[in-house]
């Protein structure tokens, strides 16, 4: 994708206000992923060289790279908006006007003050307003976003953002419960506790509607 067109899809950040967006750069893009990749793996190993390693040793000469590759492909990877997941909507022809729940999305995050992971579950809710999501959209767009440097309010948030722009509705909620290894492994060292934030659009403010949400959320499900 070329650079212009990586720009314009950063502008179709519109369904986010200016709080709720990542705040990436206006030139973040000005670098190809492979120059990225190669400035991030000289870093690295200046941290590890400064930490005194032998960055010779057989076992650590190919980490700069490996972490370098990791950070730009795969754990960041969701900074690239030409990443995010097509989340077409067909019509709900069979008039389901319930609420949908896609419960216990699996949530492998990063936590942006100390680059430590942020491992938990999401469960995504909608009301139809016409259109239906596939299922598996719902997991993706969870996925994209988490895969940022992140903090839980701002990756819930923009997951119902999205949703909602998706699928032209208010009617969407979305709540994480979520480890930080930054509060379970090291600081504190909590290993107990988990963070819960939730952010509940339109129908969803309801007292009625978010305590069926959380019901549903409950369910012990036997397969
Ligand atoms: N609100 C919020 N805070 C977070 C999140 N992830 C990490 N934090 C917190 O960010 C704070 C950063 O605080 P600092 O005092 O600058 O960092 P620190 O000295 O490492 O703090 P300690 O973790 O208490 O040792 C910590 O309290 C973290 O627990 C998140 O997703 N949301
Ligand atoms: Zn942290």
């Amino acid at each position: 994708m070329k650079i212009e067109d990586l720009l314009e899809n950063i502008e179709d950040n519109d369904h986010l206000s200016s709080n709720e967006q990542t705040p990436l750069r206006p030139d973040a893009f000005d670098m190809s992923d492979a120059d990225k990749i190669a400035s991030i793996k000289k870093d690295v190993h200046n941290i590890l060289e400064t930490l005194g390693m032998d960055m010779t040793d057989d076992s650590l000469k190919g980490t700069p790279n490996r972490v370098a590759k990791m950070f730009v492909n795969e754990i960041f990877g969701g900074l690239r908006p030409d990443r995010k997941p097509s989340a077409s909507t067909f019509e709900n022809k069979y008039k389901y006007n319930e609420m949908l729940v896609e419960k216990d999305i699996v949530v492998y995050s990063t936590c942006e003050h100390h680059l430590l992971p942020i491992v938990g579950r999401a469960h995504v809710a909608y009301i139809s307003n016409g259109s239906v999501v596939g299922l598996s959209k719902m997991n993706r767009i969870v996925d994209y976003y988490a895969k940022r440097p992140q903090v839980q309010e701002r990756l819930n948030i923009q997951i119902v953002r999205e949703l909602q722009q998706v699928m032209n509705t208010e009617d969407v909620a979305c709540i994480i419960d979520a480890k930080h290894l930054c509060v379970n492994s090291r600081g504190i060292r909590d290993i107990e506790s988990s963070t819960v934030t939730g952010e509940f659009g339109g129908k969803f403010k309801d007292p009625a509607v978010k305590r069926e949400f959380l019901d549903y959320i409950k369910m012990d499900t036997k397969f």
